[in-house]
């Protein structure tokens, strides 16, 4: 599938909140189209206390292992923060559209206001809006608010604190039920982070065709882990293979974490990384806010030592996570197999085809 697009029709940002039929460029189905649909009646992602930490490891191996998401509770970060980043990004995307492309991402960046970064790989056009932040937002800030914009840049950068600390607590967890701890990835826990991770504020404005239309096409990220807040409107799907597409339900005050494909390759292939997309909503406006969090830009990452062996052996080649970003700006879903050293074993699924994507 797919290869990249380069005609200017991806440049452009309708004004999704006025429109009130779904224009052509953005219809990605017929209404009959079945491979849509998706399986709600079995399960979905598992639902995880952090306050009993012992129960939490456990958990959260099995569910990287089975799903490669799951939601957390009793996390730390205060609703009341959770409250102002969801208002901060309303008041973002509720600006007029001439002033939110004074923010606009430049055609070879990765900050800034636009269609989500990998419209390029797709002949339609998704039905929704996004605002990229690395480090400090405050140059966009006072771009979008002249006169008022440390309002926002102070909730942003709480926001990118406490994330950072939950990031690194949860990635403890992760590769602490694979039985690995701080000794054997020291370049985790020592020095500076610098500019690592990324904020993305995504909206998803009401839509007249919803059953037509795609909010977000299914990706992986190319992250260790992403921490993602999404509003009381559900939208989120996950696909599990032999279940389908699963709708992840929105619950107060809850934080949804997907493995990247950074903690694919750092697992050898034991985490996959968790292909998602978000759907849209007829009435409601949808709003969703991701943390994507990597490791510091010149490490090499590759399968930790100690989860090979003989029997085992390495199933990428090392990659730094700019180099990375890269390979996924160019080539998209073939990005994790491009670093692939040997086929998998019998039981694996095959990344290339797990990340296969249809459009139209
Ligand atoms: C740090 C990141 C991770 C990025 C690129 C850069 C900033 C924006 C991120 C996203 C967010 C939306 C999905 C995705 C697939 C996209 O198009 O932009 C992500 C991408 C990736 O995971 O590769
Ligand atoms: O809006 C959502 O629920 C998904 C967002 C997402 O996948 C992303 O920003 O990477
Ligand atoms: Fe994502």
């Amino acid at each position: 599938m797919p290869s990249r697009i380069s005609d200017d029709v991806h440049q452009k940002q309708l004004d999704l909140y006025t429109i009130k039929e779904l224009p052509e460029s953005h219809a990605w189905r017929s209404s009959l189209d079945h491979d849509y649909q998706c399986n709600d009646s079995l399960e979905s992602i598992p639902v995880i206390d952090l306050n009993d930490e012992k129960f939490a490891i456990e958990n959260i191996g099995h569910a990287c292992k089975t799903w490669g998401a799951f939601q957390i509770i009793n996390h730390n970060i205060s609703q009341r923060l959770l409250d102002n980043m969801e208002e901060a990004g309303k008041r973002l995307f509720s600006l007029p559209m001439q002033q939110k492309l004074k923010a606009a991402r430049s055609a070879d960046g990765i900050a800034g206001y636009g269609v989500a970064r990998i419209s390029s790989f797709f002949s339609k056009l998704m039905w929704s809006e996004g605002f990229t932040i690395v480090g400090s937002p405050f140059d966009h800030a006072r771009q979008l608010w002249p006169h008022d914009y440390k309002k926002f840049c102070d909730v942003i950068e709480e926001y990118e604190k406490e994330m950072e600390k939950l990031a690194g607590r949860l990635m403890w967890l992760m590769l602490g039920s694979l039985g690995i701890s701080k000794d054997d990835m020291k370049w985790a826990c020592c020095g500076p982070r610098g500019e690592c991770s990324a904020l993305q504020l995504n909206s998803y404005p009401a839509c007249p065709d919803p059953d037509r239309a795609m909010g977000l096409a299914a990706h992986t990220d190319s992250t260790i882990l992403t921490i993602l807040h999404q509003n009381n409107t559900s939208g989120l799907q996950v696909f599990k293979e032999g279940n389908g597409w699963v709708t992840v339900p929105p619950l107060s005050g809850a934080l949804v974490i997907n493995v990247g494909d950074l903690l694919h390759i750092l697992s050898n292939g034991l985490y996959p990384s968790v292909l998602h997309r978000a759907v849209v909503n007829r009435t409601r406006h949808r709003l969703s806010v991701a943390y994507l969090y990597g490791p510091p830009s010149g490490v090499k990452i590759s399968p930790l030592s100690k989860l090979v062996d003989q029997g085992h052996p390495p199933l990428y080649r090392s990659v730094t996570w700019s180099e990375y970003l890269g390979t996924k700006a160019k080539h998209f879903d073939k990005a994790l197999s491009s670093f692939q050293l040997c086929a998998p074993r019998i039981g694996f699924a095959n990344p290339k085809d797990r990340n296969s994507v249809q459009v139209g």
